[in-house]
């Protein structure tokens, strides 16, 4: 461990009661001052990974120091050094932003004015300064999860969690949540470790991120090292009829690297855009899918998730069965 680690996982494996298999050895380190994801989809085993970095739950086996200290041997002084953010809301609706925000401080027990002073900053940071005297009852659901992660860094925490900070949240709000984040990365005061199933948000927000599939870290990187690493272009072909099945018209054709379905589209990744693309849609033609618009793009994160776990990612997150033309996934 470096002196320059705010967090150091080492082989964590978990199994609840009943049997799930949730963590099968998960290792990654967080740089102090980073904003870090775990990007996976339902039940990838994301949560389970945070709340044993929070001391919520133990481990079976494997190893993890947070801000310095060993979760398992010295878990009231990593409860010191964290502030963490579940995924569902812990504040009092009942209560004013202000309120809750002083009763989390009391609760840490800070000094009067210190606290006061740090309530005030912080919702000038999180832009909840005309709303501090409001019922959180009446805040939007935005204004919600930014009250949430004030809660958690009233006490100054070297290291924040945030369990999918912006599930649920409408476009609008996420964008601001993200400003709000990048904000608190450029203060350059405390590490971030998110957890999120959103790749947009992982690939924005993060300096690095860790894909994690069936409770093993399956890659890690930069969102742009990661995007680097395949090389090619992706040529989405929109068709018409069942592109399940027109998908397998792509096997094996030359430049063809990965090739997949998702709804009514094919999405593949070629070596090299302009020469593929006549192949790929007199092939799908031939096979009776008609082409009706064709978009070339660079690989993105959605890309690197199919290359790795084998199935793709789909909007909220759940990865769709794996629909590979047979043959054409992973050969990069
Ligand atoms: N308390 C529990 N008891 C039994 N099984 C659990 C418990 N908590 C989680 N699991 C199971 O462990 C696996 C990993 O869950 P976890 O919540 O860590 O995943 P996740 O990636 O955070 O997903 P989500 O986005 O849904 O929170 C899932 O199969 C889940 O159903």
């Amino acid at each position: 461990m470096r002196a320059s680690d705010a967090i150091v996982v080492e082989e964590l494996t978990k199994r609840y009661r009943g049997g799930v298999q949730a963590l099968s050895g998960v290792s990654f380190t967080v740089r102090e001052g980073e904003i870090y994801g775990l990007l996976g989809p339902n039940g990838a085993g994301k949560s389970t990974t945070v709340r044993i970095l929070a001391t919520l739950t133990r481990p079976d086996s494997g190893r993890a120091v947070v801000a310095g200290h060993d979760v398992l041997r010295e878990p009231g002084q990593v409860r010191r050094k964290i502030g963490y953010v579940a995924q569902a809301s812990g504040v009092d609706r009942w209560a004013t932003g202000r309120e809750n925000l002083l009763l989390q401080g009391h609760l840490e027990r800070m000094p009067g004015r210190e606290l006061r002073r740090r309530v005030d900053e912080l919702l000038q940071q999180l832009g909840l300064e005309e709303a501090a005297d409001r019922l959180v009852n009446t805040y939007s659901g935005g204004m919600r999860r930014r009250l949430d992660i004030a809660m958690g860094l009233v006490h100054r925490p070297a290291v924040l969690f945030l369990d999918e900070p912006t599930t649920g949240l409408d476009p609008e709000s996420r964008a601001l949540l993200w400003a709000d984040l990048e904000r608190l990365r450029a203060q350059g005061s405390v590490t971030i470790l998110l957890t999120t199933h959103y790749l947009e948000e992982a690939d924005r927000l993060c300096d690095r991120l860790a894909i994690i599939d069936h409770g093993r870290v399956i890659v890690e990187g930069t969102p742009a090292g990661l995007k680097a690493e395949l090389q090619g272009d992706r040529v989405t072909l929109e068709i018409e009829g069942d592109a399940s099945q027109a998908v397998r018209a792509l096997d094996g054709l030359p430049g063809v690297l990965e090739a997949v379905s998702n709804g009514s589209e094919v999405v593949a990744r070629v070596s090299e855009g302009a020469t593929a693309i006549p192949l790929l849609v007199t092939a799908l033609e031939r096979a009776g899918a008609a082409v009706s618009a064709v978009t070339l793009s660079r690989p993105s994160l959605d890309d690197v998730y199919l290359h790795y776990t084998g199935h793709r990612y789909r909007g909220e997150g759940e990865p769709e069965e794996a629909s590979l033309a047979a043959g054409a996934a992973r050969r990069s």
